[in-house]
C-alpha cells in the first residue's frame, strides 16, 4: 500500500489541539476573567480622553503573569474602538521597554508610529523629541503611551520619562497620557521624584490569581485551544493549583497546560492527563536550570562540570577538595586560569544559592568544618549546556581519560 501524504498523516494524528496559538504568550484574549475591577478602574481614568480632556497618568504594578499587559491592551483596544465610533481622535501606543530600552529608541519608535520618518540611530535626541512633539500636536488628539516594563528604562538612567511627563505643557492642540507597567516596585526608588509624582497620579495594583481564578482563565482558553473531551477532568485544576502555588502566575499556568498537551501530542496519545502535567513540570524545571547554566560565568561552568564528572564516576557526595582537584585538571585542558580553592569555594556557594547543587556544612570537630555537596540537576541536559560553548568542546574528547586519570587520587 502506498503511504498517504505525510502532512495528511500528521494532521490525522493531531487530535489534541484545535488552535494552539491561543495558548501562546502573544495572544490577547477577547475576555479577561477576574480583571473586571482593574479594567473598570483603568477605563474610568482614561474616559476623559473621549471628551478631549487629558487623562491622569497611571502606574500599574503587580507580580509577573497577573494580566497587567493583557488588561492594558484590552482597555486600549476598547478605547480606540469607542473613539472611532464617536469620531474623536484617541490613539494608544504600546512600547515594551525591555526591547525599546533607551531614550532614543523610545522617541524614535514613537515618532515612527506617529508617521514620522526618523532613523533608529544617529539623530540628536532633541531633534527626535521635537519630531514626536510636532507629530502629536499636529491635530486635536489624545495619545496614550504605554510603557511596559518601565523599570528597564529607569535602570538605564534615561530621562525620557522626565521629558514625556512634561510634554503636555508644550502642546497646544493635543494631550498625552502615560501608562507605566512594572513588576519591580523597587524601581520607584531610582525615579526622579518629579517623574514619580507625575507618573503615579493614579496607581493600580494587580493581585496574584488564586487557584480558582486560574482555573477559570485556563478553562476559557482551553475551550478555544483543544478539541472536545481531550483534557482529562483533573488537568485544569492541577495546572491551576501548581501555578497558584507559585505566585498566581497565569502565564505559568498557560505554559503548563500547553506543554502538557504537547507531550501528549508527541506521544500520539488521545487525552491529556495529570501524568502529562507532572512531566511538563519536570520539563519546565529542566529548561529553567539549563537556561541558568548557560548564563553562568566560565569558571562556574568548569566547577559544575567537575562535579558532573565526579558524579559520572559514581560519586554521589563530594567535598570541596575533590571538586577542586578535578577543576584544576579541566582548567588546564581548556587553557583557563586556575583560581584558588578559596575562590572556587565561593563559586560553589553561588551554585548552591542558584539551587544547582545541594550542600550541607559538616562539622569535623577539631578538624574544622567542611562542605558536603550533591548535584541536583538533570545531568545530561546540564552537561550539554556547558559543552555547547565552543571553548569547552575539547572536554568532550577528554571526558573518559579525565575520569580515569584525575579521579585516581581519591581512591
Ligand atoms: N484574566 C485573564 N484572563 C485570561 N488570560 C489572562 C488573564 N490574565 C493573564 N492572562 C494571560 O496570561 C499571560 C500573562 O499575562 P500578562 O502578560 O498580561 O501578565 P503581566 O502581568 O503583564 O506579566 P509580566 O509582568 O511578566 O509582563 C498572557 O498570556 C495573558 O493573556
Amino acid at each position: 500500500m502506498i503511504d498517504s501524504n505525510i502532512f495528511e498523516k500528521m494532521l490525522r494524528k493531531n487530535r489534541i489541539f484545535k488552535n494552539r496559538d491561543v495558548l501562546r504568550h502573544s495572544y490577547t484574549p477577547e475576555y479577561l476573567p477576574h480583571r473586571k475591577e482593574q479594567i473598570e478602574s483603568i477605563a474610568s481614568i482614561l474616559l476623559p480622553a473621549l471628551s478631549g480632556e487629558t487623562p491622569s497618568n497611571i502606574l500599574i504594578y503587580g507580580k509577573t503573569g497577573t494580566g497587567k499587559t493583557a488588561t492594558v491592551k484590552f482597555v486600549g483596544k476598547q478605547l480606540e474602538e469607542a473613539s472611532r465610533k464617536m469620531n474623536v481622535h484617541c490613539y494608544v501606543h504600546y512600547l515594551n521597554c525591555e526591547i525599546i530600552d533607551t531614550q532614543y529608541r523610545v522617541l524614535a519608535t514613537l515618532a515612527k508610529a506617529l508617521g514620522r520618518n526618523v532613523p533608529m540611530t544617529g539623530w540628536p535626541t532633541d531633534q527626535v523629541y521635537e519630531e514626536v512633539r510636532e507629530a502629536i500636536d499636529g491635530k486635536d488628539q489624545t495619545v496614550i503611551i504605554v510603557l511596559d516594563e518601565i523599570d528597564k528604562l529607569v535602570k538605564k538612567g534615561d530621562d525620557v520619562l522626565y521629558n514625556l511627563s512634561r510634554i503636555n505643557s508644550e502642546l497646544k492642540n493635543a494631550r498625552v497620557s502615560l501608562i507605566g507597567i512594572t513588576n519591580d516596585l523597587k524601581f520607584k526608588n531610582f525615579l526622579d521624584p518629579r517623574v514619580l509624582s507625575s507618573l503615579s497620579e493614579e496607581e493600580i495594583v494587580f493581585p496574584p490569581y488564586n487557584a480558582t481564578q486560574l482555573e477559570d482563565i485556563l478553562a476559557q482558553r482551553a475551550e478555544l485551544a483543544f478539541h472536545d473531551g481531550v483534557l482529562d477532568e483533573g488537568v485544569i485544576p492541577y495546572c491551576a493549583a501548581l501555578a497558584a502555588h507559585e505566585h498566581g502566575d497565569a502565564r505559568k499556568a498557560l505554559d503548563l497546560l500547553r506543554i502538557s498537551a504537547e507531550i501528549a501530542e508527541s506521544r500520539e496519545e488521545e487525552k491529556v492527563t495529570k501524568e502529562h502535567v507532572r512531566e511538563a513540570v519536570k520539563k519546565m524545571e529542566r529548561d529553567n536550570i539549563v537556561e541558568v547554566v548557560r548564563t553562568l560565568p566560565n569558571q562556574s561552568k568548569i566547577v559544575l562540570y567537575s562535579m558532573i564528572l565526579l558524579h559520572k564516576n559514581g560519586k554521589r557526595k563530594f567535598i570541596t577538595g575533590e571538586v577542586y582537584a578535578v577543576y584544576k585538571t579541566l582548567c588546564k585542558k581548556v587553557g583557563m586560569d586556575v583560581l584558588t580553592q578559596r575562590r572556587v569555594s565561593d563559586l560553589l556557594s553561588e551554585l548552591d544559592m542558584l539551587g544547582i547543587i545541594n550542600s550541607i556544612i559538616i562539622s569535623k570537630g577539631r578538624y574544622g568544618r567542611t562542605r558536603e555537596m550533591r548535584l541536583d540537576v538533570p545531568m545530561d541536559a546540564v552537561k550539554e549546556a556547558i559543552l555547547d560553548d565552543y571553548r569547552f568542546e575539547v572536554l568532550r574528547d577528554y571526558e573518559d581519560r579525565l575520569l580515569s586519570s584525575s579521579l585516581d587520587m581519591f581512591d
